[in-house]
């Protein structure tokens, strides 16, 4: 087991083991899920030397949110089945280590009870036929102080968890629901991924809210171009943690064509795999803004709560900093894609 496997694998210690399939797994066969980490693990940095990289300034502008690091967490479902304390020592730790968190429209905590933190916040939607209802979440998002919304556009249909559905998982243990959707009338909504979800969405999300727009779960660079068209403020190249579509391409091998199409125009950021500095550093030289985490703060999470959750993240920044000082780059405008090749 590489070291970046090793909190997963004591994080499995500590959780039930039906939950952490719950939080671990993928789809189908798993290949995009490891296919995400082996993309980094194929790459080698080729680093500039006598470039005086001084002490590396990591910080980062993305829509709503300066960033001390170009580290983000990704919207992850249900973080009390990680840890009782569940969104809410998410932001605490997230707060803790000055971070971003994209909170999932299916958090197990209410979007206002995690903004109590602190922690600086997206918000991620899933665009629900109900329009109504879909826009009484956004203004609850926008409400509590959510500087983005993040719509995810990879889940025409729900992706097929193995692994859930060997253990039977289906409902989440009592007690626990996904506040985000309760309705005005105190009613919880089931989640409804929707196979008739068009481009129509972005104008329609558009008018809904002020806040920037960004699509999650782009892969294809024609995609990545209409969803410029469509004036989102941001595309994250993702394919859901393998959970999705099982065969999709590695994000790591997506992101070239993605930023190219792109062209500078909206930030570009990357999830799925990145579990060191180094990983985050190949991803910003390969032309993303930003990289995204899920799954190691979950770990982090369930390990020590807020406290593992803060110390994922500074660990990830300091790591990257690092590697930015060895690699010759002072800034991650420095990080560029000549440095990083497969041997
Ligand atoms: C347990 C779990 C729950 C997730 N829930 C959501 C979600 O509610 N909304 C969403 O857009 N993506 C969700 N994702 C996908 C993540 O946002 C992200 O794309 C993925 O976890 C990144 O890969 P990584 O875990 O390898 O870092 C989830 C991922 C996991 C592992
Ligand atoms: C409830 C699910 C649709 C949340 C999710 O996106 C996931 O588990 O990957």
């Amino acid at each position: 087991m590489t070291p970046s496997r090793e909190p997963e694998r004591r994080a499995r210690d500590v959780l039930d083991p039906v939950h952490f399939d719950a939080l671990a797994g993928g789809a189908g066969s798993e290949r995009t899920l490891t296919g995400n980490e082996d993309a980094f693990v194929r790459r080698r940095l080729r680093p500039r030397v006598l470039r005086g990289p001084g002490t590396p300034d990591l910080s980062t502008h993305l829509p709503g949110a300066r960033l001390a690091a170009p580290v983000v967490v990704a919207p992850t479902a249900f973080h009390r089945l990680a840890h009782r304390a569940g969104e809410v020592a998410t932001g605490e730790g997230v707060a803790a280590a000055h971070g971003l968190l994209t909170v999932s429209m299916m958090a197990t905590t209410a979007v206002e009870d995690i903004a109590e933190t602190g922690a600086a916040l997206w918000f991620q939607l899933y665009v629900q036929p109900d329009r109504a209802f879909t826009a009484d979440v956004v203004a609850r998002a926008e409400a509590a102080g959510c500087r983005a919304i993040v719509l995810t556009v990879d889940s025409p249909v729900r992706g097929r968890h193995v692994r859930d559905e060997r253990h039977r998982f289906t409902d989440l243990p009592a007690g626990l629901v996904c506040e985000n959707m309760r309705g005005r009338d105190g009613r919880l909504r089931d989640l409804v991924v929707d196979p008739d979800l068009g481009w129509d969405a972005v104008a329609w999300l558009r008018g809904t809210t002020s806040l920037p727009v960004l699509v999650k779960g782009v892969l294809h660079p024609a995609d990545a171009r209409l969803a410029v068209e469509h004036g989102v403020d941001g595309v994250v190249v993702s394919n859901h943690g393998g959970r999705q579509l099982d065969g999709a391409l590695a994000t790591l091998d997506a992101l070239p064509a993605v930023v190219d199409a792109v062209a500078g125009r909206v930030p570009v950021l990357l999830d799925g795999g990145v579990r060191s500095g180094v990983d985050a550093l190949v991803a910003l030289a390969l032309g993303a803004d930003a990289v995204m985490v899920g799954r190691p703060v979950l770990w982090g999470l369930a390990l020590s709560g807020a406290d593992g959750v803060r110390a994922v993240l500074d660990d990830l920044a300091d790591a990257l900093a690092h590697a930015m000082a060895l690699a010759g780059a002072h800034r991650p405008a420095d990080l560029t894609p000549d440095l990083v090749v497969v041997p």
